[in-house]
């Protein structure tokens, strides 16, 4: 049976559409199936488990399978479901905002590094988010850092919507400001830490990605110009500027970038050396930092 219908269990629907998914060729049917039945009847991960024998209803039948045509039609799950966590925290998405990744941890990580080993994790810091999106970088940062400040900038006013929404559901808004500009171009020094996921796939790339990116992922949010590089040269002298005598940039680069983004750092008078660089859980260089040097 492939269809998805009322007096159904539970399971037999998540059975049912994971085979869907699957000879569909996605990558996580079984994930995706969960997910999605959860979503449709409102139940959690436990929940399905709880519930499993429950028959479905003509209306929960139906409202699955307008989420599995979604789905099958390269519709991410996280923009079915709305929402996505990331660093444990579970941020609302729009269409204008990218749906966070987890290598993108990999930013988190190396910042928060870097403030431990300085020592610096309960100091009065501030800390900058340069194309912020759903806010996840940020966010994430000051859910960590007690004493922190930080500003999320970016070029879409309707991304900005999402992440102060996501910093009020977090309880992080009284130490969160959003800005909407280019990169850095209207803050002011001084800056502890500023990090920075920017659009970095080169634009010929683009229409050679998944279509769970390349049709759903906001294209300003992805294009990084003719060779991916475009945003750090923009914004790499903008946090050389803004950064205090000891202050790191920790930026997120795409495959094979690595190299290209710490020689920038250094043209723009940064301190980037191999230390610096971080690869993801795939082995991929992901994250690079370079400090302000102290004269
Ligand atoms: C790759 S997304 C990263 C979003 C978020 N930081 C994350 O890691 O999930 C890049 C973000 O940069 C924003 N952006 C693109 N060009 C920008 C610019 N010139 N100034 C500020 N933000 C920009 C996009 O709107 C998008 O939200």
């Amino acid at each position: 049976m492939t269809e998805i219908v009322a007096g159904a269990t539970i399971d037999t629907a998540r059975r049912t559409l994971a085979a869907r998914l699957a000879a569909a060729g996605l990558d996580s049917p079984e994930l995706d199936a969960r997910l999605l039945v959860g979503h449709a009847m409102q139940l959690d991960l436990t929940g399905l488990v709880m519930h499993g024998q429950r028959q479905l209803s003509q209306e929960d039948a139906q409202r699955l399978d307008v989420l599995a045509v979604r789905r099958l039609a390269g519709e991410p799950v996280a923009r079915i479901l709305g929402t996505r966590e990331f660093w444990g925290l579970e941020l609302q998405l729009s269409a204008d905002t990218l749906v966070p990744r987890p290598d993108t941890e990999t930013v988190v990580e190396l910042a928060l590094e870097h403030l431990t080993a300085g020592g610096d994790l309960k100091r009065r810091l501030r800390i900058a988010d340069l194309g912020t999106g759903s806010g996840a970088i940020l966010l994430a940062l000051l859910s960590e850092l007690p004493r922190a400040y930080g500003v999320g900038t970016d070029i879409s006013v309707a991304a900005l919507e999402t992440a102060r929404d996501n910093a009020r559901a977090l309880g992080l808004a009284d130490r969160a400001g959003f800005v909407a500009c280019s990169f850095a171009a209207a803050l002011q020094a001084p800056f502890d830490l500023i990090v920075s996921n920017p659009p970095y796939i080169p634009s010929t790339d683009i229409e050679d990605l998944a279509i769970e990116v390349r049709a759903h992922d906001p294209r300003r949010a992805l294009d990084g110009g003719g060779d991916g590089l475009d945003a750090y040269r923009a914004l790499i002298p903008q946090a050389a500027r803004l950064l205090q005598p000891g202050g790191a940039l920790v930026v997120e680069v795409g495959v094979g970038q690595s190299g290209d983004v710490a020689t920038l750092m250094t043209e723009a008078g940064l301190a980037a050396d191999s230390a610096g660089v971080r690869a993801d859980l795939g082995g991929i260089s992901r994250a690079v930092m370079a400090l302000k040097k102290v004269r």
